[in-house]
């Protein structure tokens, strides 16, 4: 049997080896004291937004504290934050087997290169599309819809059978740099959902946040543009014409775009959960991105800059800032000039 290693264990990696453990297939965890605790105390119980549960008793929850805990992996999902990829690429390089496969199972575009650079085993990027959320210590639930992404990969290499085994479906991708395009450009509204400290439905259902979000999201496109960038399609339309959706007014936005407001009432984006939680954001791998793009193109970005900068600052401010969503859009607007 395939042995499968978590790396990671937060909202993503507790889902994904919740649902891989109550399919009975070998998965274990590596994380932090706190998350094994967790695991120790209340098992894992992992719900879906369609109704479906699972539940994984602690005497059955292989945890452990240090990377030895995926010696012996043939199959390990990366599920930290991107500002962890780099430590925890450099704590499995002496510790995999060669015939090890990594999975990078994380929002961004450079994880899957960090990852390659510091090892020797075969690495594929992922993409996972939903939201998970973490509602009491050792709960989490899927709380929007989609099906996982992967690198596409030689027949049976890696054996990725416990995924289909567990009930997660996932599409397999010959590129995919414009899946993680098309990612980041979903994953721009992270910041404004962050900064507006409210649930993703309600934040969405606000015409002015949308507006804050068409904002990044032009500028992102004309930069993918003039880098010769096309972005897959994710959504039911093309990442170009999401904008304008985006800008119509709320009543008809609710009638054309039920799948993107499609997500439990009390879901937020990761980068809301870490500003809650006090830690460091992935802003620099997400709207940073774009800024670092737009620098290589020999321009600037000062729509995703200026939301950097608001969450660099967000990061530093107790209590969060709770951005209304009128000052939030005169704030992006000013920086658009
Ligand atoms: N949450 C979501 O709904 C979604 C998240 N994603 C993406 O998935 C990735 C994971 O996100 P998410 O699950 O929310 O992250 P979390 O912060 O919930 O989980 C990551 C966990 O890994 C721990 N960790 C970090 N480095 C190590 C290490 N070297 N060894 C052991 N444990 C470590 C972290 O601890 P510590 O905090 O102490 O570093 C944390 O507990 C991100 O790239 C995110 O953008 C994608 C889609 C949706
Ligand atoms: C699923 C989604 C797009 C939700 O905002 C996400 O990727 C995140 O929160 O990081």
């Amino acid at each position: 049997m395939t042995r499968i290693c978590i790396y990671g264990a937060g909202s993503i990696g507790c889902y994904l080896g919740g649902r891989l453990l109550a399919a009975g297939t070998d998965t274990r965890f590596v994380g932090r004291p706190a998350a094994g605790a967790a695991l120790r105390e209340h098992g894992l119980t992992v719900t879906h937004y369609d109704g479906r549960r699972w539940t994984v008793p602690p005497g059955s929850i292989a945890f452990a504290t240090e990377p030895e805990g995926a010696a012996g992996a043939d199959l390990v999902l990366l599920t930290v934050k991107s500002g962890g990829t780099a430590a925890a690429a450099a704590e499995l390089a002496p510790i995999l087997g060669a015939t090890a496969t990594v999975v990078s199972f994380q929002n961004g575009i450079g994880n899957g290169d960090i990852l390659r650079a510091a090892l020797k085993q075969t690495v594929l990027d992922g993409m996972v599309p939903f939201n998970v959320v973490n509602p009491a210590p050792g709960q989490f639930h899927q709380a929007s819809q989609g099906d996982l992404a992967l690198q596409a990969s030689p027949p049976g290499q890696p054996d990725l059978s416990a995924f289909a085994q567990a009930g997660l479906p996932f599409l397999r991708h010959a590129e995919m740099a414009p899946v993680q395009w098309a990612k980041l450009l979903l994953n721009l509204n992270n910041a404004v959902n962050a900064l507006a400290d409210r649930p993703l439905r309600e934040e969405l259902s606000q015409r002015d946040y949308r507006r804050c979000l068409a904002l990044a999201q032009r500028e992102a496109l004309g930069l993918l543009r003039h880098a010769g960038i096309v972005p897959a399609k994710l959504t039911p339309l093309p990442a170009s014409w999401i904008p304008i959706l985006l800008g119509l007014p709320d009543a008809i936005f609710a009638r054309l775009a039920k799948r993107m407001l499609a997500i439990d009432p009390q879901a937020r984006s990761s980068m809301s959960d870490d500003l809650a939680a006090g830690r460091a954001t992935e802003i620099d791998w997400i709207n940073g991105e774009i800024v670092r793009l737009a620098g290589r193109l020999g321009t600037s970005a000062p729509v995703n800059a200026r939301l950097c900068a608001l969450i660099r600052a967000a990061e530093k401010t107790h209590p969060r800032p709770h951005w209304t969503a009128d000052a939030l859009l005169a704030e992006l607007e000013a920086a658009a000039g």
